[in-house]
């Protein structure tokens, strides 16, 4: 999805030319029609006849893709790098150069009614094709990783050599971390600002940071330079090559990964028909990897796995042999009742899936401008959980606080009301009654409690509360 949203991005071409407009005439009434400067020269005469001229380029599939961003503290220079890549990058076309306001500006995308300003960036070198993410804003990496806006297979952690580690560095490691961002590429940037000493005091305290947060500290690579000369082109040496090995160590370092075909299948059933004289069909949409007439296949759920065989696959009332992730469809199984399977469950590859109901997540909290709750919420909270096409009632604990508050994110513990068929990295959103509360992701799955977690889980901090003053009166 990220990659067609770019290609709008990246500019309609106009076709046949009608009439000339001078170089620079922008379109405010349609902006989505806004073209590029240069494509702007010429001007079909009517607005209609202009937009069905207007073509998207076409996107090219030549090269594996991968999503990367930019993460790091306020202020340590991650939309100038960003800018930068592109500036580079466009010296030999394989970008389009953004200047940096067009990155600060990113327009304002609405993802499950939560508004997050974030760039999509679009670039390629030898070997791969990025979308790159690019937030304005801490908050807005936050949600961004939260709710799963733009994906990263990896990420650019950039730490300025004036400062060092600061509080956002640590925070957005460690929810990359528990959100399973593995791959991590560091640009210790403004190095043209900073003497070598501090430098190397930088490194060695990112080292550190990267082993505390469960990353190869000692191996990460990290690449010292200067986005500001890079972007001015002054100073070679820490400007244009220093991106360019950045490049180098992202292309090298994070993995491509895998694609959704290429996953064992995974369907989350929608709905569930009899048909006379066929039997019984199973629709949803297929989320990953293949399914082929005649595979084998569980439907798990509600405390139940059918095991049973696809016999027929069908889109559109046309029979196929396979459908591919993405297809919407219907499965004839073999063998089993219509009342056997409802909404909810999973139809998956034997053995892929499993159903818990003890796990962590990591949740943003939306705001009450962004359609949430006005009050805060405590722990032995119920909510109801919605992910996939199954949905059910949840009790939260909130470990380590004593509430959260609308337009927060923090880690939950939940426990649902029956085990569910889900995974960790699932996304959902919480909700009660009719407004949405929050959105979250699963960072553990059958999270194995100790003691103070059970007893917040059964009787809130009420009872660790109780325990304390039991235990500080038998002292005495
Ligand atoms: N000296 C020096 N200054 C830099 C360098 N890179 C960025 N800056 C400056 O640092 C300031 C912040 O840069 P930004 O790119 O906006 O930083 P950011 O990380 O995107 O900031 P937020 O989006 O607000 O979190 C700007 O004034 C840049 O000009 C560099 O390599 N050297
Ligand atoms: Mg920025």
């Amino acid at each position: 999805m990220a990659a067609t949203k770019i290609v709008t991005r990246v500019g309609y071409t106009v076709i046949r030319p009608f009439s000339f407009v001078p170089t620079g005439y922008q379109s405010t009434a349609y902006p989505k029609y806004a073209l590029p400067i240069q494509y702007l020269s010429y001007r079909p005469f009517s607005l209609s006849v202009r937009r069905s001229y207007a073509e998207k380029q076409v996107f090219q599939r030549d090269k594996p893709h991968c999503n990367v961003g930019t993460i790091g503290h306020v202020d340590h220079g991650k939309t100038t790098l960003t800018a930068a890549i592109t500036k580079v990058l466009s010296e030999n076309k394989r970008a389009v150069a953004k200047r940096y306001d067009e990155i600060d500006n990113a327009p304002e995308e609405k993802a499950r009614g939560i508004t997050i300003n974030v760039a999509h960036i679009e670039y390629a070198t030898d070997n791969r094709h990025y979308s790159h993410t690019d937030c304005p804003g801490h908050a807005d990496y936050i949600k961004n990783m939260i709710t799963g806006t733009a994906q990263m297979d990896g990420a650019i952690l950039v730490v300025a050599a004036t400062d060092g580690v600061m509080p956002q560095t640590r925070e957005h490691l460690l929810l990359s971390k528990q959100i399973g961002v593995q791959h991590i590429v560091i640009f210790i940037n403004k190095v043209d600002a900073a003497d070598a000493e501090m430098v190397d005091l930088v490194e060695m305290e990112v080292r550190e940071l990267m082993s505390e947060m469960g990353y190869d500290g000692d191996n990460a690579p990290i690449i010292k330079g200067s986005a500001l000369s890079a972007l001015e082109g002054k100073d070679p040496e820490l400007g244009v090559n220093a991106i360019t090995e950045l490049l180098k160590a992202v292309d090298s370092h994070i993995p491509t990964p895998i694609r959704d075909l290429d996953k064992p299948f995974m369907l989350p059933v929608e709905n569930v028909y009899s048909i006379a004289g066929r039997g019984t069909v199973v629709t949803g949409r297929l989320e990953r990897g293949v399914l082929k007439k005649g595979m084998d296949c569980e439907v798990l759920g509600y405390n139940k796995v059918i095991k049973t065989t696809v016999t027929g696959i069908e889109m559109f009332h046309k029979i196929l042999d396979e459908a591919q992730a993405g297809d919407q469809l219907g499965a004839l199984v073999r063998g089993v009742k219509r009342d056997d399977i409802r909404r909810g469950m999973i139809m998956a590859k034997p053995g892929t899936m499993k159903a818990h109901d003890n796990i962590e997540a990591q949740v943003y909290i939306l705001s009450k401008e962004e359609g949430g709750r006005q009050r805060p919420f405590t722990s032995l909270c119920q909510m109801q959980m919605f992910s996939k096409t199954w949905d059910c009632a949840t009790q939260i604990t909130i470990p380590g606080k004593d509430m959260v508050m609308p337009g927060e994110d923090a880690k939950l513990l939940m426990k649902l009301y029956k085990p569910m068929v889900l995974e960790k990295g699932q996304r959902f959103t919480l909700r009660d009654g009719n407004t949405t509360l929050g959105t979250g992701v699963i960072t553990t799955v059958s999270k194995n409690l100790n003691e103070q977690e059970k007893i917040l889980l059964s009787e809130g901090k009420k009872g660790i509360e109780k325990r304390a003053k039991k235990e500080a009166a038998g002292k005495a």
